[in-house]
């Protein structure tokens, strides 16, 4: 695993996939299926594992937690940064630091979360981490305003942010004043579009961010990185092409549910055993599972 620093070079220098975790049947995490998933996505041409959302990091046990850390730092390849997320509950994080000190991960995600917050809140909580850890953190926004301009400029300034994952969800990704008025204000480079890859050429593009991350990424990460290396040479017809092949998966993903269709496709494409979806989420019924495969035909 790569333990360096993150920097706008690392930031670029590869689409930031987003896996699922997998599971055996009985629940427990499976070293060997998870360790399929990553060589399948560096084999692929992607270098750097994010371990949010789509692996559920939201609602792993604090055994568990340490299990997923062990398992992933040690399965990455050397040059591969590997970037686990902490929280979202402010309890979570401070109990989860204790086990983040044990492991050598060059920085953490907070995972977003819109109730029971304020913008001063998650800053502080930052502020925290980052003293704890002695790491700079990823900033994750994923609702409109829910840390201001200014108090993500002022955490940049202060050195306690490795990289901002932008996620709102906008009907048009060219109008976004929450997204300009930080790209105003904070290194464009140490910002990455974090809807996968339907954004991604408009956030590069139009808002000069500093690469991308992505779900299906993790099924298809020849066709990621050859989206990223398309945006990066500005060949936006190519781009342009290559975006559109991952619609028929990425339209089942928004109607669906993200996380739990990418969980499934990854075992329905053959590249391992992600076992059951666990509470809070659910898995998709019988039909939904035929729709994903023929996603995945669709797109192979
Ligand atoms: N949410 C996006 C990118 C990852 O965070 C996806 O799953 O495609």
């Amino acid at each position: 695993m790569d333990t360096k620093p993150l920097t706008t070079e690392t930031i670029s220098r590869s689409v930031w996939a987003v896996p699922s975790l997998a599971r055996n049947a009985e629940g427990i995490l499976d070293r060997q299926e998870n360790a399929k998933i990553i060589r399948h996505i560096e084999q692929g041409g992607i270098s750097t594992l994010l371990y949010g959302g789509n692996a559920i990091f939201y609602h792993l046990t604090l055994a568990e937690y340490r299990t997923a850390l062990e398992l992933i730092s040690t399965t990455a390849a050397d040059d591969t940064l590997v970037i686990p997320a902490i929280g979202p509950a402010y309890g979570t994080m401070l109990d989860q630091a204790e086990i983040l000190l044990d492991f050598n991960f060059p920085t953490v995600m907070l995972l977003p979360q819109r109730d029971v917050v304020s913008s001063a809140g998650i800053a502080a909580a930052i502020r925290k981490m980052a003293e704890k850890l002695g790491k700079p953190i990823v900033l994750y926004l994923k609702y409109d305003g829910t840390v201001t301009v200014d108090d993500a400029t002022a955490l940049v300034n202060d050195g306690v942010i490795s990289a901002i994952k932008y996620a709102v969800v906008r009907k048009d990704y060219t109008q976004d004043d929450y997204l300009r008025g930080l790209t105003d204000q904070i290194d464009k480079g140490l910002i990455l579009s974090g809807l996968g890859d339907q954004p991604a050429i408009v956030h590069m593009r139009d808002f000069g961010l500093g690469g991308f991350t992505t779900g299906c990424g993790c099924i298809f990460p020849q066709m990621s990185a050859a989206l990223l290396k398309a945006i990066q040479a500005q060949n936006w017809d190519e781009a342009e092409a290559i975006r559109e092949r991952f619609l028929p998966l990425e339209r089942l993903r928004d109607n669906l549910g993200p996380i739990s269709i990418l969980h499934r496709a990854t075992e329905l494409s053959g590249i391992a055993k992600t076992g059951p979806i666990i509470p809070l989420l659910s898995e998709p019924g019988e039909s939904v599972q035929e729709e994903i495969a023929a996603a995945l035909q669709q797109m192979s």
